[in-house]
């Protein structure tokens, strides 16, 4: 008798590679919201109607919202036992609706239908004291802080919020599809997505802030917002997928065995948790952070020549073919995990490498810090998905999490110390710059693909969406305060500076070094924990 193997979706490789696709996408379109603003800065600073007056401090302040609702009203501890208690789907479409709405308030404060307005008039005189933050020395607002940064603050607040339940709810949903699989090269090719959506942000926010010639602020948060709609329409599809799965394996996650508060209990309980959020902080906090001051940092230490108005390199179509060569890296680089062919794996590899120097050398012709520093997040969508697949069929993720701690110390000390003494060396100083900038990225690939998909092996499958929670609500802490830290380091070591572009960055960088290696520390103890307790991972995930 021929015995029936009952499939289910998630045995399928293209549908479960869909769902995964879809998760992404929404991810992706989150973090081009993210930083949708971040490459308008010097915009933004100039006078309504071609800016909205916000000086540094505003632009700082409503820019660190995003993380405050998380850190402070502990939204994110709330959004791990939502997603425990009412499943993937649901919270899916919630923070997706989430993100929407908080967007949309954003759009509405940089938006001219908020100009001259009476809720612009309310909140230039309110909200400026909010006496119980202000106890606690974390105050949203400011006297004086314009009321579009005010409204665009509120809203990032909200959009951050579904962001980050956003974030936590595909990692749990890449673990219900992918568990026993590839799930490390599913979380590593997700957040792949999520570093091509920081480089389409760089490079499309200003393009849509220009677009004609005319200058419209809002065009940009416009087109972020359309992008939220497409990731909203993407979790309501993964909705019926995920509904369609949980009726083929009877699962019904949120019915039986319910998840209760006090599971929290057995999560910090765990010291492999500890010791991952722990470094996932101080990780995180060297990267994001440096991330928003890296541009700044660069043009501090190399020397740019002017590139001639209407040349081909400040051609708008040189951002055109600059992006196309950027998907060209990304989509080879993705291919490599797939190609079974050796000769023809190795081809694919070199192909990519090729693009990316053609990539580094636009960025060069360009003579702008941004355009130089758009490397960074490209290495990551490139080897993420690579590293992913390693850890699945080989393992050592802990061994990873020491390796990119390591490089992290070395490039923040580099930027700290080598780069300043190419200051006047045009070609000297941009090959440093990127000699570092792509080993940070090799980092920044390595400790995220190793670190999410090491989660499911320390807690209970049941209890992940809180564990995720936690560790996101910890790591939140790191990038709320570290953008403050680095600025007032900023300050303090430079008295008397004005000109932005001569900041002398060494104390901050050597405060992020610092953070590296307190993170090795933590990783180095994590490896010896691994080994004594048999947490597992140095384990592959996929099991031969
Ligand atoms: N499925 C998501 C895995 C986590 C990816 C990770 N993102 C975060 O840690 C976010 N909490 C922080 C995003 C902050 C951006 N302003 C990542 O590596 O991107």
């Amino acid at each position: 008798m021929t015995e029936v193997i009952q499939k289910t979706l998630r045995d399928s490789a293209a549908l479960r590679w869909t769902a995964l696709l879809l998760l992404a996408l929404a991810m992706f379109c989150a973090y081009i919201f993210m930083d949708i603003l971040s490459p308008i800065k010097d915009l933004m600073a100039q006078a309504y109607p071609v800016g909205r007056g916000w000086d540094s401090t505003a632009f700082g302040t409503m820019q660190g919202s995003e993380t405050f609702l998380n850190v402070f009203v502990f939204f994110l501890i709330f959004a791990g036992i939502i997603l425990d208690k009412m499943g993937v789907r649901f919270t899916a479409v919630l923070s997706g609706a989430v993100m929407l709405a908080g967007a949309l308030i954003k759009y509405y404060a940089i938006s001219t239908a908020f100009h001259g307005s009476g809720i612009e008039v309310w909140f230039t005189n309110h909200l400026n004291h909010i006496p119980v933050f202000e106890q606690l020395g974390v105050s949203p607002f400011y006297e004086g802080m314009p009321a579009s940064a005010k409204v665009a603050a509120c809203g990032f607040m909200i959009f951050g919020c579904g962001a980050e339940m956003g974030g936590i709810t595909v990692s749990r949903g890449i673990v219900k599809w992918f568990k026993g699989r590839e799930m490390a090269l599913a979380m590593g090719s997700e957040m792949a997505l999520a570093r091509l959506g920081v480089a389409t942000c760089m490079i499309f926010s200003p393009f849509f802030a220009k677009l004609g010639g005319h200058i419209d602020v809002s065009r940009s948060v416009a087109f972020g917002v359309v992008l939220l709609c497409i990731a909203l329409i993407m979790f309501i599809v993964y909705f019926f997928m995920d509904k369609k799965l949980d009726a083929q394996t009877g699962e019904a996650e949120e019915k039986d065995d319910p998840f209760k508060v006090s599971d929290i209990g057995q999560i910090l309980k765990s010291s492999g948790f500890w010791l991952v959020s722990l470094l996932c902080v101080l990780y995180y906090s060297a990267i994001f952070p440096f991330q928003k001051y890296a541009v700044n940092m660069l043009q501090c230490n190399l020397t740019f020549e002017p590139v001639p108005e209407g040349s081909f390199w400040a051609s708008t179509s040189v951002t055109i073919i600059q992006y196309v060569i950027m998907l060209i890296v990304a989509a080879t680089a993705f291919m490599f995990n797939f190609i079974k062919n050796k000769p023809a794996k190795y081809a694919t590899m070199a192909l990519s490498i090729l693009f990316l120097v053609g990539y580094c050398y636009m960025g060069y012709m360009r003579q702008s810090a941004e355009s130089i520093f758009a490397v960074f997040p490209l290495l990551a969508v490139g080897i993420t998905p690579i590293l992913g697949n390693y850890v699945d069929h080989k393992g050592k993720a802990a061994s990873m999490l020491v390796l990119g701690s390591l490089l992290l110390i070395a490039c923040h000390l580099t930027f700290a110390f080598i780069l300043p003494l190419f200051k006047g060396n045009d070609l000297g100083g941009v090959v440093v710059a990127y000699v570092t900038i792509l080993v940070l990225g090799s980092s920044f690939s390595l400790v995220p693909a190793s670190l999410w998909p090491s989660v499911p092996k320390l807690v209970d499958a049941k209890i992940i969406g809180s564990a995720y929670a936690l560790i996101f609500w910890i790591q939140n802490i790191g990038l709320w305060l570290f953008p403050l830290l680095i600025g007032k380091v900023l300050d303090a070591t430079n008295p008397g500076v004005t000109d932005p572009t001569r900041l002398n960055y060494t104390a901050p960088l050597l405060m992020l070094a610092g953070l590296g290696v307190a993170a090795l520390v933590i990783g180095l103890i994590l490896k010896v924990v691994d080994k004594k307790k048999g947490l597992g991972l140095e384990e592959p995930n996929i099991k031969a």
